[in-house]
């Protein structure tokens, strides 16, 4: 049945976007988890209703790389959409709790994300708009999703003025003003794998020894980061979007990744469109073929459960050894 503000429980709040705060709730009636997002909008009630109307279609946005949707209402100025729970979170997360994130994860993500962009466009004719690491969520089954799509038109008018939107993923086209489409989303993603790869935001690029202070000999990739290293005091905003549009775009070391990778990357990040490789081109690069064989999601999932410090056993297994007294 519909879903209504009464119905749903706070349970804690799991962040805040720009725009936007997500909770995760209760749902009384069916005893559900869900996620829940409240987007502030002072539009007139017909836009709000359209809104509603337009989010509607995500109960037929059917695909194991697309977060399920429970329902959405507006409440006086507030929107709410309410989705599955990923007890993974979100990629930013993630990386902010490892140093880096291993290519062969990396390389499922990259599965994840294209074929749910595919999804999109065969099925609803529609790209993302918004592809970045804080909207590919995770769940400890080791399920790779994406979130916070333009389903809809009106939702993305209403937002455009307000919303700065994370420009910094944004393509140089579309910096520029541009037409954009799906090639927007395919650049957006060849900076996402930069930045999870290296473990900061790509721009300006990492200075080779940024790059080996990275990646020093650290197998599992999570270690506290360095003083100051990562919360790049890089340029503002503007500066940041000069730099994309004005400068060359950025790019993995091959002394510390797959050369597949690195073409696969160096593919998403053509400055100009004619030149990027598109979808189709894209699913079928060795780096893709690589990791679309594996169906099970055993290793993300393990990987995941590490990352967020959550399999105590091999935890307490690790500390046991260190201190000498294991069983
Ligand atoms: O959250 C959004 N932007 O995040 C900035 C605010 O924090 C967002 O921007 C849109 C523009 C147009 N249509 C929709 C959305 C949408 N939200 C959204 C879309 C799809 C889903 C699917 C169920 C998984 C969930 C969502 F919350
Ligand atoms: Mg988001």
């Amino acid at each position: 049945g519909e879903l209504k503000q009464d119905d749903l429980v706070n349970i804690y709040e799991l962040g805040q976007g720009n725009g936007g705060v997500v909770y995760k709730v209760r749902h009384k009636p069916t005893d559900k988890i869900m996620a829940r997002k409240i987007i502030y909008l002072e539009v007139k009630p017909a836009m709000k209703n359209q809104i509603i109307r337009e989010l509607k279609v995500l109960h037929q946005c059917n695909s194991p790389y697309i977060v399920g949707f429970y329902g959405a209402f507006a409440v006086e100025a507030q929107i709410s959409i309410c989705m599955e729970y990923m007890d993974g979170g979100s990629l930013d997360l993630i990386l902010k709790k490892v140093m880096r994130i291993p290519e062969h994860i990396l390389g499922k993500i990259t599965v994840a994300v294209l074929r749910g962009l595919s999804y999109l466009r065969e099925r609803h004719r529609i790209m993302h708009r918004d592809i970045k690491p804080s909207n590919i969520l995770v769940n400890f089954q080791g399920e790779i999703k994406l979130c916070d799509f333009g389903v809809s038109a009106q939702l993305i008018d209403s937002t455009l003025h307000t919303f700065i939107g994370t420009r910094s993923y944004m393509s140089p086209e579309r910096l520029e003003g541009a037409h954009y489409g799906i090639m927007s989303d395919i650049w957006s993603l060849g900076l996402s794998l930069v930045e999870m790869a290296v473990g900061r935001y790509p721009i300006p690029p990492p200075s080779t020894q940024d790059i080996d202070n990275l990646i020093k000999e650290d197998p599992l990739g999570n270690r506290p980061r360095p003083e100051g290293f990562g919360c790049y005091k890089g340029l503002a905003i503007f500066e940041l979007m000069e730099w994309i549009v004005n400068e060359a775009p950025p790019s993995l070391p091959r002394s510390h990744f797959s050369s597949e990778f690195c073409d696969f990357v160096d593919r998403c990040l053509k400055k100009s469109t004619s030149e990027r490789a598109d979808l189709n081109t894209l699913l079928h690069h060795p780096f893709y073929k690589r990791y679309e064989a594996e169906s099970d999601n055993q290793e993300v999932s393990s990987w995941i459960r590490q990352a967020c410090g959550c399999d105590l056993d091999m935890n307490n297994e690790n500390n046991n050894r260190r201190s000498g007294n294991s069983t």
